[in-house]
């Protein structure tokens, strides 16, 4: 494939509620989404997830555009590209930066899926057309308004609720939860925020049959995490530690986890995530898709790549309105007891939407032939 022209929108959108997790508070979420024209007109779209602050992992909005605009964007113009898998390995004499890999190598994806006229869904062998998906829920002020915000998503549908927890706000919050919710599928996420010192706070979150506990520890604790492991029966997931299935290899043989929340984003594109899937699925590891706030350009990815085998728990794939008043694609993604459909049209299945763009993005071109 020839590539002519690579535009970016610089968007920023406002949440419906804030979220607060144990490293930060985020207000609205800003993203870029790549747009990838080829010699035949055909445009593929990427969404660049990282943050605005370097908090969840390295990577900024800020690093990863320059990572783009000075390595990546040049290696790949430059090269010939005839299937996706080409671009990782081209992008691999580039240490990290995972989500700036990933924000071009998706929109190769989805490329590569219109120029063959498949959707994602059909490359990704897909398996369902209908997906049950979670919902993350940021710390709370008190107890009681956790048990309304919970009480209303799970009346929407959701089917598995992620609590955010911290230090002092963990073992009481679940404890309500748990005891109006006995059958909930329940999990905590503590984004890095405890150490092996509150081993007894795990201890008391054992017993509240949770399917498992998200990133207890810092996100280079492999041995730490793998000593918890042995103290408590409900799985480790880990989210921040694993950039690559190799980090996925190292958690298991140390025992240091259970499942993975597997962010395409985080290991920069979907062929690194379809060996984490393949490696799970042969390993008996617990696996589920996380989220990154993304707009409809990523959670459409998400979606397809989900529904793939191997995907054994419901993701943090929220319906749009979980999220957005306003979304920068024409279609909405809406709950249906509890699932979301797959786009089944050419590519990741969904269009831009222009206005949208207008309103809340600024064009900016990165390269042009
Ligand atoms: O996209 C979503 O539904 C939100 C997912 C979510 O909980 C997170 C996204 C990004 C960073 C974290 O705050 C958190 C996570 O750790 O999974
Ligand atoms: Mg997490």
């Amino acid at each position: 494939m020839n590539i002519t022209k690579i535009d970016s929108y610089h968007v920023q959108l406002p949440l419906v509620a804030p979220f607060k997790t144990s490293y930060g508070f985020l207000s609205h979420k800003a993203m870029d989404i790549l747009v990838v024209t080829d010699e035949l007109g055909n445009q593929g779209y990427g969404e660049l997830v990282a943050f605005e602050q370097p908090d969840y992992t390295e990577e900024t909005l800020e690093t990863a555009r320059l990572i783009l605009a000075n390595h990546l964007i040049p290696l790949l113009v430059q090269s010939q590209i005839t299937h996706p898998d080409d671009v990782t390995r081209l992008f691999s004499v580039i240490r990290g930066n995972w989500m700036a890999k990933s924000s071009l190598e998706t929109a190769i994806w989805d490329l590569y899926a219109k120029r063959h006229k498949k959707s994602l869904a059909e490359l990704f062998s897909s398996q369902t057309d209908k997906l049950s998906v979670g919902v993350s829920i940021g710390i709370q002020k008190s107890v009681q308004d956790l048990i309304e915000v919970v009480s209303r998503y799970v009346a929407e549908g959701y089917t598995r609720i992620k609590l955010k927890i911290a230090p002092n706000q963990d073992v009481d919050f679940v404890k309500a939860v748990r005891s109006h919710f006995p059958e909930m599928l329940l999990m905590v996420d503590a984004n890095s925020a405890y150490d092996l010192d509150s081993l007894t706070i795990f201890k008391e979150l054992d017993t509240y049959q949770l399917s498992m506990i998200e990133q207890p520890f810092g996100y280079s604790d492999f041995l730490e995490h793998a000593e918890l492991q042995k103290n408590i029966e409900t799985p480790i997931c880990l989210d921040e530690n694993i950039r690559s299935v190799e980090d996925v290899m190292l958690g298991h043989r140390l025992g240091s986890l259970g499942a993975v929340n597997l962010k395409i984003s985080r290991v920069g594109g979907v062929t690194q995530a379809q060996k984490i899937v393949e490696y799970c699925k042969n390993n008996g590891l617990g696996l589920w898709c996380g989220g990154m706030f993304e707009s409809g350009v990523g959670r459409a990815l998400n979606l397809a790549f989900a529904s793939q085998e191997g995907f054994d728990f419901p993701g943090d794939i929220s319906a749009s309105t979980r999220y957005f008043k306003e979304d920068i694609i024409n279609e909405t993604f809406e709950l249906e007891n509890g699932r979301l459909s797959v786009p089944r049209e050419t590519g990741l299945g969904v269009t831009l939407n222009k206005e949208m763009l207008e309103k809340y993005g600024h064009h900016h071109v990165m390269y042009v032939k």
